[in-house]
């Protein structure tokens, strides 16, 4: 059996919980099959007085089935690739957030080192038949540093962020060298069926590439495979925290507390990318449309801290509180606060409590890879008694929920009329449609998600095997 080696910026111990959608899936994963994970240790090193960092050094440790081995960040590469190249140029710009791109020429060569260094690391480590599956937009040139070093393994790359359309993408300075670089792999997947379309639309019209059917392009001497392999979640894994004592005294804890309230529950890393401030808007507007709303819905919008050291973020941050104060403010009365806004991660064994005990989730953001929350939601309902899925269209997940109410986060007066009507949703129709949503997060979870990504990968037979790859 070929051993799995994944990739990814972010690694976190699979025993423990983490936040973040990417670090979840492939604990999920990795717990099920083993193999090696390679990546950013979260530390970063200081140079010693005059000195460079000691930056590269790798530490191994084994968690259960998997051997994690992490590197070492100096603060100028971590600066560079992970705050200036990949949360202030991709992520925005892939977000379709031009406006918040910070095109900074000097970004671009931290980015590059950066994959340099892991491809040195990670190449003696690598056995002849392993299969390496490179996760997200922080590691786009990793398959080509690596070819460049010789291997000749088969590489797929999975992007858990949209891909915008080829316009918005080629407003990227050099965007034509990133995605040539994609083609030093054999297997590109996306989230979504949209992403995918404009992928191919993006290499046919500035790359040129040869479409050769069913989802395989030829460019820049290679053949690679593409296609969406949206991701899902461990449903098993998450009923089993559902009933474990955490998610339990959680669930119990906020039936008590919102015994006479109809609770609404937000979870989400603070990020533009989530709609929070269009949220609260369309919160604020349905207490003002609909009186009846007072006194009786809260809603608990956990924000967990990301990204602090990229200037957005902090924007975003300040907006929210003085959002929060001004409904609180404006509605609150002394026996009843209209938001609980909660700056912090909450432990992932307590969300299934949390989701049980809400009658509707608001999942609106302005663009999103896939959105998890949205799917642990739904399977944390009481199937007789279930909540509500308010749901961005523009979340990954719109493709595949499509019993939940779908709403446009823009519009605010739309979106609250849809939370009042999730609110006044008579049971029958809350049933039928959790009923759909689950046959969906059952069927597409996080096993199937792998499975067929890893299936097409061993099945992606680059067609010139042998052929060199023409260096970036
Ligand atoms: O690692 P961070 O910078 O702290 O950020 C956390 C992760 O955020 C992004 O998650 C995405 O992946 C999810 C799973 O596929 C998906 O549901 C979500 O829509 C995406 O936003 C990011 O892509 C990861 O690399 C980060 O680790
Ligand atoms: O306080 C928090 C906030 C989020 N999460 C988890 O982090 C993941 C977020 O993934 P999602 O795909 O929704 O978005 P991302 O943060 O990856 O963009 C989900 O599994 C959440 O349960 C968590 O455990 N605690």
């Amino acid at each position: 059996m070929p051993r799995l080696v994944v990739v990814s910026n972010r690694v976190a111990d699979p025993r423990k919980t983490a936040a973040g959608g990417l670090a979840v899936a492939l604990a999920d994963v990795l717990n099920n099959t083993g193999g090696l994970w390679f990546g950013w240790s979260g530390k970063i090193v200081e140079p010693s007085a005059g000195g460079r960092a000691d930056e590269g050094e790798l530490r191994t440790q084994q968690a259960g089935p998997v051997k994690l081995v992490t590197l070492d960040l100096s603060r100028e590469d971590h600066d560079a690739y992970y705050v200036g190249y990949s949360n202030g140029v991709l992520w925005p710009v892939f977000h379709y957030r031009l406006d918040l791109a910070d095109f900074d020429a000097g970004y671009i060569a931290g980015y590059r080192r950066v994959n340099q260094l892991f491809a040195r690391k990670l190449q003696p480590l690598l056995r002849d038949d392993d299969i390496i599956w490179v996760h997200d937009y922080h590691l786009i040139p990793l398959a080509a540093e690596l070819r460049a070093l010789g291997c000749t393994q088969r590489i797929g790359f999975f992007l858990h962020i949209p891909l915008p359309p080829p316009l918005i993408l080629a407003a990227i300075p050099g965007h034509d060298w990133l995605i040539r670089a994609l083609f030093a792999y054999d297997l590109v997947g996306f989230q979504s069926e949209a992403d995918h379309g404009h992928f191919c639309r993006y290499i046919e019209a500035e790359a040129r590439a040869q479409n050769l059917g069913e989802g395989r392009w030829r460019a820049f001497n290679r053949t690679i495979q593409a296609g969406a392999f949206p991701i899902g979640m461990d449903v098993e894994e998450f009923n089993a925290l559902a009933s474990a004592p955490d998610g339990l005294e959680m669930y119990e804890r906020m039936r008590r507390e919102y015994s006479r309230r109809k609770l609404l529950v937000g979870v989400d890393r603070l990020d533009y990318s989530k709609g929070l401030p269009q949220r609260l808007q369309a919160f604020r507007e349905l207490l003002q449309r609909y009186p009846e709303t007072h006194n009786s819905a809260t809603l608990v919008q956990i924000a967990s801290p990301s990204r602090e050291d990229v200037g957005a973020y902090t924007d975003i941050l300040h907006e929210l509180e003085s959002l929060c104060g001004s409904i609180n403010g404006n509605y609150g009365e002394l026996e009843w606060m209209p938001v609980r806004y909660i700056h912090r991660t909450v432990a992932r064994s307590r969300l299934p409590g949390l989701y049980r005990a809400s009658r509707v989730a608001l999942v609106t953001p302005l663009r999103d890879g896939m959105n998890l929350v949205a799917k642990e939601f739904v399977a944390s309902q009481d199937p007789q008694d279930p909540g509500v899925l308010v749901l961005s269209r523009f979340a990954g997940a719109a493709e595949q929920l499509k019993e939940a109410l779908l709403v446009n986060p823009y519009d605010v007066e739309a979106t609250a009329n849809a939370i009042h009507l999730a609110l006044q949703m008579p049971v029958e129709e809350r049933r039928a449609r959790h009923q759909a949503l689950m046959a969906n997060i059952r069927e597409y979870d996080v096993h199937w998600w792998c499975d067929s990504f890893l299936d097409s990968l061993v099945k992606a037979q680059a067609e010139e095997t042998g052929t060199p790859w023409l260096r970036l």
